[in-house]
């Protein structure tokens, strides 16, 4: 007798670039980038035609985010104060582009953990925020490096991108077209963060993760039931970054001064006040509709974008302070990496979890778009 395919989470997979920048390291370029702009337009801001800058500060990052650290692919350039993005040169088309190289690192320890070789998987979603290029897809590229015989495609939901993928993954498998997805999350954020402004210059790191979403019929044991996925988008503007194919017909992209709307910009204080209660909401009714209470979370993995964020949220969820054992941080060391933050937290965090466990992965961020995943160890 045949039974429906299930989908589960066999295993996830990490790739962490060798360079970090720590909250010291960045103020201090910052503010040597703040001095020289200051003293360069010294005329200038004296008259009142440029805006003197202000310095950042380490005290007001750790209390503000809870960042502490992040990891990036190209530290030099980011700190010099005369330059304050990465520097990053172009291949050949020959070689494998940096993003595709970085989520088939995150794709490869993924498939050892899981003890699968890559020409069992069926399918490739690349989901992350930021792609290379326009085409060919991210997904066809990495897909090709890998060997795997099957199809692939991008998609972009910015940091609730590995959630969607996880339950397009999962669709997949229910509906019988794949036995096995891998959906990989590159992030560079370090290429569309601005460095040069005070407001979000601490933000977000580099990273790429991956997750292997199998059908259980051929999953390894100890892999993860997904009890239930739940996706929702509401629009907003509050997070935002118009780059795009159509800059160069508007008349020249502007990508150097402090305040650009070509890279990441935010409304942070009203992000933090709408996405809270829209999240929490989200996830205690979703929990309502599979059974769960509070006290059945053993874990949560939440977004990393902001430790107060999830403080909230998490007390919400489980009714009372979240300790770092029930919903674990990692934007001490890796900041925020969009799309893969919750993945690094469950990679990381879910080792001492016992067959019969139940924790929730859940994203939030721009669109605004958030997912849930509650998974089951088994
Ligand atoms: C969901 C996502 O992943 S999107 C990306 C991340 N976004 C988020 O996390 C959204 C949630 N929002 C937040 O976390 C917060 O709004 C933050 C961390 C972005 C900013 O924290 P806030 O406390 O809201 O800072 P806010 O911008 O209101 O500034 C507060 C004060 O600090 C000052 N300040 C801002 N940046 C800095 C800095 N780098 N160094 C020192 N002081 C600073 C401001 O000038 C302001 O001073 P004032 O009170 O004298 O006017």
């Amino acid at each position: 007798m045949s039974h429906a395919p299930q989908p589960v989470i066999s295993s996830t997979g990490l790739f962490t670039p060798a360079e970090a920048i720590s909250n010291e390291e960045l103020v201090a370029s910052f503010n040597k980038y703040v001095a020289l702009h200051n003293s360069k337009n010294a005329g200038a801001i004296a008259a009142g035609e440029v805006a003197e800058l202000t310095e950042s500060s380490v005290e007001f990052i750790e209390k503000a985010s809870g960042i502490g650290s992040r990891f990036v692919v190209d530290k030099a350039g980011i700190l010099d104060p005369e330059h304050m993005a990465p520097r990053l040169p172009e291949r050949s088309n020959d070689e494998i582009s940096i993003l595709a190289e970085i989520g088939v690192a995150a794709a490869q320890d993924a498939l050892a953990r899981a003890g699968r070789d890559a020409s069992e998987v069926d399918a490739v979603l690349c989901a992350a925020s930021n792609m290379q290029r326009a085409y060919p897809a991210m997904a066809v590229e990495i897909q090709d490096a890998l060997g795997i015989d099957g199809f692939g495609f991008d998609m972009n939901v910015a940091c609730s991108s590995a959630t969607f993928g996880i339950q397009t993954a999962a669709d997949y498998i229910r509906a019988g077209h794949a036995k096995s997805v891998l959906v990989v999350n590159p992030e560079i954020c370090s290429g569309h963060l601005n460095w040069r402004d005070r407001d979000s210059h601490f933000i977000f790191g580099d990273v790429a993760t991956a997750i292997l979403v199998e059908d259980k019929a051929i999953a390894p044991a100890g892999h993860w039931d997904i009890l239930g996925t739940r996706l929702k988008t509401v629009f907003s503007n509050n997070i935002r970054n118009n780059f795009g194919f159509l800059n160069r017909t508007h008349g020249g992209i502007d990508q150097d001064g402090p305040k650009t709307d070509k890279l990441f910009v935010q409304e942070g204080r009203k992000v933090f006040k709408e996405v809270v209660p829209m999240v929490a909401n989200m996830i205690v009714g979703e929990m309502k509709k599979l059974g769960l209470e509070g006290s059945d979370m053993r874990r949560l993995w939440l977004h990393q974008a902001n430790t107060n964020m999830n403080r909230l949220i998490a007390h919400k969820v489980l009714g009372h302070e979240a300790s770092e054992d029930e919903s674990p941080t990692v934007l001490d060391t890796y900041g925020n990496t969009s799309s893969a933050g919750s993945i690094i937290a469950f990679h990381l965090h879910h080792e001492d979890m016992q067959a019969g466990d139940t924790g929730l992965i859940c994203s939030f961020g721009a669109g605004y778009s958030a997912g849930t995943v509650f998974v089951r160890k088994t």
